[in-house]
């Protein structure tokens, strides 16, 4: 059946998705779902369950050991190189290793995505600036990444993830060292990405994120998908 003009497209398909890393760890399994453009979802389950490894799958930093993922409607399968790299510029990832550049200061690590885009600097410096007013970071501006705490680091991911406007963000433990003042800046500054447009997924523990949420929860366990009612996807 063809879609109606109504209907939104469609971000995210997986289909029968299954990662197994070597010799035989089976991560997730015969997963599928669809993900609209524009939807927020949130990707519950306990320590283990595969929330990191489905968006590592997502942003092309693994590839599936069986099944078909299309983002954008472009199947990421068979990318490599550039094609690959320009994916992943369109897709802002903020994941729990952080991978901050330790040696370049808050605003720089900030702005990278940015740069590799060609963006104005006028443009990337106001951005830099509202981003870290957001975050309540104002003080960090000229700080080497090194010396902030994990929470102030773990921020700056989530701004940098951001920064660009990407269509697609997905975020790992976006909470897990913040309290729940930074909680809600957080959380907040995700609502502006998703109202701007950008498809989110947010994997996390932290049931204050979604206790009353109106968008979609879905909990991995053992790697096999359940929407948050309990029925297998
Ligand atoms: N690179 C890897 N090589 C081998 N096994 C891995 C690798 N990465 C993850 N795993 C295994 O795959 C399974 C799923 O791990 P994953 O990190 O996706 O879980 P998670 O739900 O994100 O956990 P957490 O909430 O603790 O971050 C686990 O059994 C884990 O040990």
């Amino acid at each position: 059946m063809s879609q109606s003009s109504n209907d939104p497209a469609t971000m995210i398909e997986m289909i029968k998705v299954t990662k197994q890393y070597p010799p035989n760890i089976a991560a997730l399994h015969d997963i599928s779902i669809s993900i609209s453009a524009g939807e927020m979802l949130f990707l519950i389950g306990r320590s283990g369950a595969g929330k990191t490894t489905l968006l590592k799958l997502l942003c092309g930093m693994e590839t599936p050991s069986a099944g078909l993922i299309e983002i954008n409607g472009t199947a990421t399968n068979d990318l490599h190189g550039n094609a690959l790299a320009k994916l992943r510029q369109k897709i802002g990832v903020a994941y729990q290793d952080f991978r901050l550049l330790l040696n370049r200061t808050v605003a720089e690590n900030i702005a990278i995505s940015m740069e590799v885009s060609y963006k104005k600097p006028q443009l990337i410096q106001k951005r830099v600036k509202d981003l870290l007013e957001q975050l309540d970071l104002s003080d960090k501006h000229d700080t080497i990444a090194e010396e902030l705490s994990r929470g102030e680091q773990q921020r700056i991911t989530l701004a940098r993830s951001v920064a660009n406007s990407p269509t697609m963000i997905l975020v790992d433990e976006p909470t897990g060292n913040l309290d729940a003042t930074t909680t809600t800046r957080v959380m907040d500054l995700l609502k502006k990405s998703n109202k701007a447009g950008a498809t989110i997924v947010i994997a996390t523990h932290d049931s204050s994120l979604y206790d009353n949420t109106s968008h979609r929860v879905c909990e991995l366990r053992h790697g096999e998908m359940y929407s948050i009612n309990g029925a297998l996807l």
